[in-house]
């Protein structure tokens, strides 16, 4: 990954910084290039991460099984000829029980408010329920940024099924006051329309120089991308419940000194955080049998993401109640 200094912060910051800069030509902009922001909305497990994913064409962002995993605004960047998309992966919009549920709320709806195009997933396997029709009608009052509906996972569904949803999609955005600026079926997984799907988004972006060097796939610091893939080997099967209650933090990422040119060694030193003591044994597993899956599971797919073997050391810790703690809250990042 580039350690070209980049703009960070929000799209807005992303764009202010770029103008700063004079954006970075990579030769082959001219008249016509296209870049801007779009993100992904949609009910969890919509496959918003799944579809980031294919389209930057690494793993970046984490995908799971389990809903509401997705807590940072991971961009992607597709670089293609023509144009530059920053894609902006949001968690899903939910009905707040918590504080971080608040937070996680305000995130979405600052982002939908500075992006240039909004692609509202709804997976064909679902029929459009009551979450879309909140998501959509919150979405209505972002009422300037042009929108796109995906009818995502459509490998999962016979023609006739996808018809219908697609008349359900028509039906949503009419109700909502909606008018879609493309409906477009699209699998992730089998790549079905994915290139498509891009060309909707970048028919929507503004002309503009690009925003960020050419080969950067992400904005997010390697650590944020690091604590990511650590917490998802964490979730790996375990309870329904556990997911909200599991943070990661990185006290230390570096090369080990003194090692041969060819043969780098990744140190890091990261810390689990759950809420209460009784979950510890559901992480640590007998004898710490399921800790130490966790910690191979996540090595693999940290070695895979950055290129450099990689020494973890992992650190269970209870954080009492941090969902509800301010102070906790910013002391995990949120
Ligand atoms: N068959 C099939 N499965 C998919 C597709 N896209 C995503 N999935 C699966 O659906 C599940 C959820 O996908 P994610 O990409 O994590 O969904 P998300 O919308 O980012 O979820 P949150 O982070 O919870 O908001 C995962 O098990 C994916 O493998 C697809 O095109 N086809």
């Amino acid at each position: 990954m580039s350690k070209t200094p980049k703009p960070t912060g929000s799209p807005a910051a992303g764009r202010e910084a770029s103008a700063a800069s004079s954006s970075f030509p990579s030769g082959a902009e001219g008249a016509g290039f296209k870049s801007g922001f779009a993100c992904f909305v949609g009910r969890p497990n919509a496959g918003k991460s799944t579809l980031t994913n294919a389209l930057v064409g690494k793993k970046i962002v984490i995908t799971s099984s389990k809903p509401q995993t997705t807590r940072h605004a991971v961009r992607g960047i597709v670089h293609r000829p023509d144009a530059q998309l920053v894609l902006v992966d949001t968690p899903g919009l939910h009905k707040p029980r918590t504080l971080l549920g608040e937070r996680l709320n305000d995130l979405v709806k600052t982002t939908w408010a500075e992006v240039d195009v909004i692609a509202v997933c709804l997976p064909a396997s679902d029929k459009v329920g009551p979450g879309d029709r909140f998501l959509v009608s919150e979405a209505a009052k972002v009422a300037k940024t042009p929108k796109i509906a995906l009818a995502t996972k459509a490998d999962l569904v016979e023609p006739e099924r996808m018809i219908e949803h697609l008349a359900e999609i028509q039906a949503l955005g009419e109700s909502a006051g909606i008018q879609w600026a493309a409906i477009i079926p699209v699998s992730a997984t089998s790549g079905f329309q994915v290139e498509l799907v891009a060309d909707e988004l970048v028919k929507l972006l503004p002309e503009g120089f690009a925003l960020y060097p050419d080969g950067d796939i992400t904005d997010e610091p390697e650590e944020t991308l690091v604590a990511e893939l650590i917490r998802e080997a964490a979730l790996e099967g375990v309870r329904d419940e556990l997911p909200h209650s599991i943070a990661v933090t990185i006290d230390e990422m570096g090369l080990r000194e003194d090692r041969p040119k060819d043969k780098p060694l990744l140190d890091i030193y990261a810390n689990i955080f759950l809420e209460r003591d009784s979950q510890k044994g559901i992480v640590i597993g007998h004898k710490g049998a399921r800790l130490r899956e966790v910690g191979a599971a996540a090595r693999r797919q940290i070695e895979a993401l950055l290129g450099t073997p990689v020494y973890l050391d992992l650190h269970v810790k209870i954080a009492k109640n941090w969902q509800t703690d301010a102070k906790h809250l910013r002391k995990l990042g949120f």
